[in-house]
């Protein structure tokens, strides 16, 4: 039997379970997807939109690695909201002792730095999320062209949808929308999701600009369904905004679990988001070795 101990962490309602797995232990008991998919459930589980692993990283470039499992069960790329909460926890459990780190992701390099209070504890976090990717053949998106801006999308069901493909290490379809209250989330954003023009999935963002610097968003994640707040989500939606003409290059981006301050530094060109993490409780849980048959839950 082996005993994890986790963090269940949310970064604007968007929530995960934190576990170090740096010596292997949590994947020798049980493989990722299999926990992740039991974890995240909601009634037999901790309950998440996802797990985050730490990790060690691979390369003298980074302090850290940093591994996602959606609540599918699906590896993620990269994950805005869960980035923060992983800075929060390596810095609190002085895991590593710097407020500035380089994560590895699947995603490549992301740099996020804590702002921790006079008790050390983590209040918010600035990520450095890196450059947006337009490339249709990077998001990927099939297109017939090189970028995909408010590109037509036909429906199943004999609508279009327009679509701007943006990559932040993982796909984005951002909708803009004029009113959000008429928008069907859950059935326009599954049918996205599985869309074949997407042959890796995407995440959809429906966009209500409110003014030129402030954007109104719901989100349907790939292998997560509705969320109240996607990170990498609301960096796809402010360069959309922007390469739209509907926003400069900074907006508060307002989700369902709270707001996110997204800004895309053009001496860069990288997005960087800030935002707060927080740690709702801890916890531990048995898993049997092997195919985690009589794990407890
Ligand atoms: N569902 C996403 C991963 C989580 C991203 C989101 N939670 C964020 O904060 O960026 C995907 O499969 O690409």
């Amino acid at each position: 039997m082996t005993q994890i101990l986790f963090s269940k962490m949310q970064g604007i309602g968007n929530d995960f379970v934190v576990m170090d797995d740096r010596d292997g232990s949590i994947e020798a008991a049980m493989p990722y997807p299999q926990l992740a998919e039991k974890l995240c459930d909601r009634h037999f589980g901790i309950g998440a939109d996802g797990i985050i692993l730490v990790k060690d990283s691979e390369d003298e470039d980074h302090d850290i690695r940093f591994v996602i499992y959606n609540s599918d069960g699906s590896r993620a790329d990269m994950c805005g909201n869960g980035m923060r909460c992983f800075a929060k926890y390596l810095y609190e459990k002085n895991i590593i002792d710097k407020k500035q780190i380089r994560v590895q992701t699947d995603a490549g390099t992301v740099v996020p730095e804590v702002v921790a209070d006079a008790s050390g504890r983590v209040t918010s976090v600035k990520v450095d999320m890196g450059p947006p990717v337009m490339s249709c053949r990077q998001v990927p998106f099939v297109c017939d062209k090189d970028t995909a801006v408010e590109a037509s999308v036909d429906m199943a069901d004999g609508s279009t949808v327009t679509v701007t493909a943006v990559g932040m290490g993982n796909p984005h379809a951002v909708v803009f929308v004029k009113d959000l209250s008429e928008v069907d989330v859950a059935a326009q954003g599954r049918a996205l999701e599985i869309h074949p023009r997407f042959p890796a999935k995407t995440n959809v963002e429906f966009i209500q600009v409110m003014d030129d610097q402030t954007l109104k968003m719901k989100v349907w994640e790939r292998g997560a369904g509705m969320t109240l707040a996607c990170g990498t989500g609301a960096c796809a939606a402010l360069t959309a905004a922007h390469i739209t003409g509907r926003t400069g290059n900074y907006a508060t981006v307002v989700l369902d679990g709270g707001d996110l301050a997204i800004f895309w530094d053009k001496s860069t060109n990288h997005l960087i988001k800030t935002g707060p993490a927080r740690l709702v409780f801890e916890g531990v849980i048995r898993v049997s070795a092997g195919n985690g048959a009589d794990t407890e839950f």
